[in-house]
């Protein structure tokens, strides 16, 4: 080993113990035997170099419980369905085992072998995430290449890339199927494992049709493996998250053979013998009655245990008001800390951003001259799929690295990102579906550490809070009275001021004054508005059951304008919402399916 491996080895050794100390101090509030497993890795069977890669490169002293349960599984090379709450450590789960065989080959792989594993993933950023973790793990691996593929990079180069060979893969969906048909550089006859990290939001982003062609071409659907089953490459798939539910059925039934659960109890794939159609949803709909799927259809999620699960109660014209008390409490109250906050679009990410970088009040704190202070002084990023690659990239880095910031972001960022030291969630639009909701508030609270989130209703949605429960989520209410009488306004603090939110007099200066703003800056009113017409949208693209929890007849419009620092209600919307609600009916009497999630315009 040369020297400056050696040193490098030692800095990180040292870097990782600075950090699990840093974890005893008290980070970790979860009692340790709730996340990790009294085992080792190397008595999971793994390499001992690759152990030793865990423990200093990546400060792992044990493995989790999920790794503990599943790395054993997967070494077998059966294949596996993973359940496993937000922030477990499923990464390591599929990389470890993949790892330790191709570096146990006894003819080392060359990378003129081609693609030896592939690993779906739903997003661009989880893309870049599992792809540095490839790289930290194959650190003392150097002739087991990393690779990525995903939407918004140059193809070419990508290209150039697979030509040269690429052993473990990371990529979305549409740019690996790209690939599969138009780079016929692309070697993957030696392809030994299929993985589908969040494979239910895959699906849910309407990628079932591309994922169905991925395997037809790659020859790895059941029918097709059963006929391969004599050629000398064994298949290995993996379909994983933390909300495995009956959506994945389909896949995991044209993927897995004789899948062995993990954290799904005793529930059971059944075996098929035709290839099901993974329509857009990856519904089972179509096929009621054909079969009978043995995931249940409703999950209860598992939930960190240690986190704080909170709700907003905010009638609609106090919304945004509210929005900023909060988040100038929260960075009052712990001003080196980081959180994330959701919206339900793109639109609602770039104007609530303009407006929380540029907001200045002079009611808090009072200044001697009068003074205005920015509102909010913490770093703000924001991170949405109507970006620039560059700019996601960027914001993604950043936020990963700052100690204390604040993400404003749509669900784009909601599954299986890993921001270290995330305390604080904030879901100011509702997540719709219940996965959402787990992995939104998933961001925080990982691997055992603090972490509280608030998820903001409007009282005519409180009827949600029983439909999270159903999922195993227990909300309490805030007590957002209390923190609004804590900001002081004509120099008092801590008075009683109302018993009513949308009267308390903090409330009502804010508001004027966020409106006087907005009509001061032209940009970021039509921002406003923009945000508006996208936000009553989404709203209206509820589907099935939260349909009925979130009435669009329920709202008054012009308290949503309010909610946006309008003082009235733009007048485009109306045709425009009307024009876009008749289309969405005309597409679904048609169909009589639900329309593909718009992944341009939401997230
Ligand atoms: N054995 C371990 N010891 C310490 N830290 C670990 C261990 N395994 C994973 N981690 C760390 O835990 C964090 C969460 O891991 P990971 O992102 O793989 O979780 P996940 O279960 O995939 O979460 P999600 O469901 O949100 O995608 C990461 O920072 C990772 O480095």
């Amino acid at each position: 080993m040369g020297t400056m491996q050696k040193k490098s080895d030692k800095a990180n050794k040292e870097k990782s113990e600075t950090k699990n100390k840093e974890k005893k101090k008290g980070q970790i509030v979860n009692n340790n035997n709730d996340v990790f497993s009294s085992s080792s890795f190397s008595s999971l069977g793994l390499h001992p170099t690759l152990c030793d890669q865990l423990h200093e490169r990546m400060g792992f002293e044990a493995p989790t419980l999920v790794q503990a349960q599943a790395i054993p599984v997967i070494l077998s090379g059966r294949h596996a369905l993973v359940n496993a709450a937000t922030g477990t450590g499923k990464t390591v789960v599929y990389l470890a085992p993949i790892i330790h065989h191709l570096q146990s080959y006894e003819n080392r792989i060359q990378r003129s072998d081609g693609t030896f594993a592939l690993v779906l993933v739903p997003t661009r950023e989880l893309c870049l995430q599992v792809y540095e973790i490839l790289l930290k793990l194959l650190h003392r691996f150097h002739w087991i290449v990393p690779g990525y593929l995903m939407g918004g990079e140059n193809r070419s180069k990508e290209k150039a890339r697979l030509r040269k060979g690429i052993s473990v893969l990371i990529a979305t969906p549409g740019r690996l199927l790209d690939h599969l048909k138009n780079t016929t550089s692309f070697v993957y006859t030696n392809l030994r494992w299929i993985i589908f990290d969040e494979a239910d939001r895959i699906l849910e982003l309407g990628f079932g049709k591309d994922i169905q062609e991925i395997l037809v071409l790659l020859g790895s659907t059941k029918t097709e493996n059963a006929v391969r089953d004599h050629s000398k490459i064994q298949r290995q798939n993996l379909l994983l998250s933390a909300t495995l539910n009956e959506k994945v059925n389909h896949l995991a039934k044209i993927s897995l053979d004789n899948p062995v659960m993990i954290g799904l109890n005793d529930k059971r794939v059944e075996p098929i013998s035709t290839i099901e159609s993974l329509d857009s949803s990856g519904s089972d709909e179509d096929n009621e009655g054909k079969i009978s799927t043995k995931i249940p259809t409703i999950g209860d999620y598992k939930v960190p245990t240690q986190l704080i699960q909170r709700y907003v109660k905010v009638p609609c014209g106090s919304r945004l008001p509210v929005l900023l008390s909060l988040l100038k409490h929260l960075f009052d109250k712990e001003p080196s800390q980081k959180v994330v906050l959701f919206f339900s679009t793109c639109d609602a990410v770039d104007f609530h951003y303009s407006l929380l970088s540029e907001f200045h009040f002079s009611s808090y704190p009072p200044t001697e001259g009068g003074t205005k202070q920015v509102f909010l002084g913490c770093k703000t990023f924001r991170l949405h799929g109507n970006m620039e690659q560059l700019d996601r990239r960027s914001a993604f880095q950043a936020f990963k690295t700052e100690k204390s910031a604040l993400l404003l972001s749509t669900d784009v960022s909601a599954r299986g990102l890993d921001f270290p030291k995330v305390r604080c969630i904030i879901q100011y639009d509702s997540p719709g579906e219940a996965t959402e909701y787990v992995h939104r508030v998933g961001r925080t609270a990982r691997l055992g550490e603090r972490g509280e989130s608030f998820l903001f209703l409007q009282p005519i949605e409180i009827d949600y809070l029983q439909d999270l429960e159903k999922h195993g989520a227990s909300l309490t209410e805030y007590p957002l009275l209390k923190v609004l009488d804590s900001f002081p306004l004509h120099g008092q603090k801590n008075l009683k001021r109302s018993d009513f939110i949308d009267a308390h007099p903090w409330v009502l200066s804010l508001q004027k004054a966020l409106e006087s703003f907005i009509m001061s800056k032209p940009k970021i009113d039509e921002l406003a508005k923009k945000a508006f017409c996208s936000w009553v949208r989404a709203y209206t693209a509820h589907r099935g059951e939260l349909k009925r929890l979130f009435m669009i007849k329920k709202l008054h419009l012009g308290h949503v304008a309010k909610s946006f620092a309008l003082k009235q209600q733009p007048s485009l919307v109306g045709q425009s919402f009307q024009k876009q609600t008749k289309k969405r009916k005309r597409f679904d009497k048609k169909t009589g399916l639900p329309k593909k999630v718009k992944f341009s315009s939401r997230t």
